[in-house]
């Protein structure tokens, strides 16, 4: 397939259950070696999108592609991964009996070692996979998705209910394949997953794609700056003032956004002469897609113009 026949693309489509319009006139696009992270709030359309990329739903109108073919088309289907947030698999099989069922449907998958090691369960291949917990269920499914060496990987929320080591090491392995050329769709709802892996975020409300860019070409579209200090000021006297969207502490440090940092700095610094350990940084996504988000409620609660 030549290069730049995006891997996947979804052109102009919509999709409705009922009255409920999930998507409405979605474009979207992945090249190869891209990481690409769908965000947005719960019923932005999200697992929708995935779900036709995947060939489980069809589109209204517009058109969906895997590979410049039909998601249904099973040359298409061998060449992604997939870990879909309910994985219902039989409980009775081994995780070595799983991994070498799901290798056998693909044309030339990773040894069982090879994906069990790159998914942190070498441990635990000879483990009934119902008797295993909910963390190790997890890797488990990552490694069934990376088993048939796919070019396109769909991780849907893939670190839920992992702790903390278990996400890292889940984020190692993820970029692991990234450097290897697998391309991935990530959804999450961890913020900072989105900024720790992706090249490219994606933002989604009300079945549109509301922004799309970099990490950092987002964080640059919002205005919001975060400014730390140490300082004699409670949290409730900074809270209160103008130049503050939203104010917290941090350790022994205040913590603020704001959209005026300099008035905010002057502010701060004529109303606490002895304030010190002074840091101002651009908003981060979390940021950024609370303010994109909110703009997007606010165009869709206006009433339509005539
Ligand atoms: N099978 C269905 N029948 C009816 N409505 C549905 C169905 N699936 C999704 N919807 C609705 O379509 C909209 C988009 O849902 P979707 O699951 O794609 O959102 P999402 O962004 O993945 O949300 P979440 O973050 O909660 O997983 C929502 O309003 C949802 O209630």
């Amino acid at each position: 397939m030549s290069d730049d026949i995006p891997l996947a693309r979804l052109r102009g489509v919509h999709k409705r259950y009922g009255n409920v319009q999930a998507l409405a006139g979605v474009d979207l696009q992945l090249h190869g070696g891209e990481l690409l992270a769908l965000l947005g709030p719960n019923g932005a359309g999200k697992s929708t999108a995935i779900g036709l990329l995947l060939g489980l739903l069809r589109a209204d109108a517009g058109s969906v592609e895997l590979f410049g073919r039909d998601p249904q088309d099973l040359a298409a289907r061998r060449g992604i991964g997939v870990m879909l947030q309910d994985a219902a698999l039989p409980p009775t099989l081994t995780v070595g009996e799983l991994l070498r069922l799901t290798a056998s449907y693909y044309p030339s998958p990773r040894g069982v070692v090879q994906s069990a090691e790159l998914a942190g369960v070498a441990d635990l291949l000879r483990r009934p996979y119902a008797k295993l917990s909910g963390g190790q269920q997890r890797r488990v499914q990552f490694a069934l998705a990376l088993c048939g060496r796919p070019r396109l990987l769909f991780l849907d929320e893939p670190t839920v209910g992992m702790d903390i080591q278990a996400r890292q090491r889940l984020w190692g392995a993820i970029r692991a394949l990234v450097a290897d050329g697998c391309a991935v769709v990530l959804t999450t709802h961890y913020l900072e997953e989105a900024e720790a892996l992706a090249s490219r975020v994606c933002v989604m409300a009300h079945g549109r794609i509301i922004s799309e860019g970099s990490v950092d070409a987002l964080r640059a579209r919002v205005a919001l700056k975060r400014v730390l200090c140490r300082s004699r000021l409670d949290l409730a006297t900074v809270a209160a003032w103008g130049e503050v969207a939203e104010a917290r502490t941090e350790g022994d440090r205040l913590w603020m956004s704001t959209p005026h940092a300099e008035r905010l700095l002057r502010r701060l610094l004529a109303a606490d002469d002895q304030l010190d350990a002074l840091e101002v940084q651009a908003a981060g996504l979390a940021e950024a897609f609370t303010e994109l988000t909110e703009a997007a409620d606010a165009a869709a609660s206006q009433p339509e113009a005539a």
